[in-house]
């Protein structure tokens, strides 16, 4: 029994010893990578004044190859987040990102900001999708990232109307797994609860599970998920829905954990800028097409991409802010504006519509 002991206890400290030269040589490696991203940074310096040092695309081929190479224990998505903050540090060794994101902290956006930049990004929340929009345009930060379509609830409405008025394009999305909890402050009582607070997104995302656990507790539906769970420190009586972050931020307590309605519930975000990107090798596009009123028109849209054998991922139709009962179509599709076909697609698509604007091509959310 002793002797099991005590080589159990040699086999720990040999098996420490290992990782300790093991962890020296993975921190030899990262330094030296870093240093090479520092001489990336002096390449990109002598290309000009307004250098850009993120590059989306080749960000995504190195999560994809980190993804590739793995071959376990860890899981490929558990070895792409390693290598996501890897990447963070060390772009923040070139220039340090400027994010600005939907807030206030402990939301959604905030979560996917951060999944799809790291933590060296810097990054800021601001009070509505219209100031992210401005700030990106004004230059104040870098990119910007704003919610565009939940599986469950559909389009943010908000945030295609604002690229009918903005330059900015689309350099990136992310996608998340929403997870909703419900959450009490310790003042609290459970069996008093007469108001829940949340956005009403939310709300809506967690609708049968409210209707079959609080179907006579008031709704209030508030500017987001954080502000939510800051209402319900010291409410004895309410409860709010939020995330992870949220409960973090306020030091909430969750009664009751996943309560969103579709197990697979996820919101789409994207990351809105200046740069056009380059083809990552697994790229989306998205469109802003006008089309005249006239019948027949969505399918001369529709038709050339058929032809072209394009894939389209979305069609959202938006009214348009120029006349009543007149329409844009935001359309997403699969690959990059510079292939040829697409390119040839697009002509097309261009010649009959009143308006055509390409939003971006971007690589396609990698984690
Ligand atoms: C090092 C580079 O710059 C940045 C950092 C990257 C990295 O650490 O791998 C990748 C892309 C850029 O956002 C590069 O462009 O290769």
């Amino acid at each position: 029994m002793k002797e099991e002991t005590v080589s159990g206890d040699q086999r720990l400290l040999e098996l420490r010893n290992r990782i300790d030269n093991i962890d020296s040589e993975i921190a030899r490696l990262i330094s030296e990578r870093a240093s090479c991203a520092m001489e990336v940074a002096e390449v990109k310096k002598a290309t000009g004044e307004d250098a850009l040092y993120y590059r989306p695309e080749r960000e995504a081929q190195v999560l994809r190859q980190a993804m590739e190479r793995n071959t376990g224990p860890l899981t490929d998505e558990e070895m792409a987040r390693l290598f996501r903050e890897i990447m963070s540090a060390c772009l923040a060794l070139e220039e340090p990102v400027k994010v600005a994101y939907l807030g206030p902290e402990g939301t959604f956006t905030q979560q996917a900001a951060l999944k799809h930049f790291g933590n060296s990004a810097q990054s800021r929340p601001l009070a509505a999708i219209d100031e992210v929009f401005r700030e990106v345009e004004a230059g104040a930060v870098n990119y910007g990232v704003v919610p565009v379509e939940n599986s469950t609830e559909g389009v943010i409405n908000h945030t295609l109307d604002n690229f009918m008025n903005s330059n900015l394009s689309i350099c990136g999305e992310v996608e998340l797994r929403i997870h909703h909890h419900l959450m009490i402050s310790d003042v609290t009582r459970p069996e008093s609860i007469t108001r829940i607070y949340s956005h009403a997104q939310s709300l809506a995302q967690c609708r049968k599970w409210l209707d079959a656990h609080y179907p006579n507790v008031e709704r209030v539906a508030v500017s987001s998920n954080a502000d939510a769970a800051r209402r319900v420190k010291g409410e004895w009586n309410a409860a709010a829905i939020a995330g992870d972050m949220a409960a973090e931020l306020y030091g909430l307590k969750v009664l009751s954990e996943k309560i969103e309605d579709r197990p697979d519930n996820s919101t789409r975000f994207l990351i809105i800028g200046t740069q056009r990107v380059p083809a990552s090798g697994d790229d989306k596009t998205s469109l802003m097409v006008s089309m005249r009123n006239a019948p027949g028109a969505l399918h001369d849209m529709l038709e050339p991409f058929r032809r072209y054998g394009i894939d389209l991922t979305r069609v959202e139709t938006r009214p348009s802010q120029s006349g009543n009962w007149t329409y844009v179509f935001f359309v997403d599709l699969k690959g990059h504006c510079d292939t040829a076909d697409i390119a040839e697609a697009l002509k097309e698509v261009g010649a009959c519509a009143s308006d055509l604007k390409v939003l971006g091509s971007y690589p396609r959310g990698v984690l």
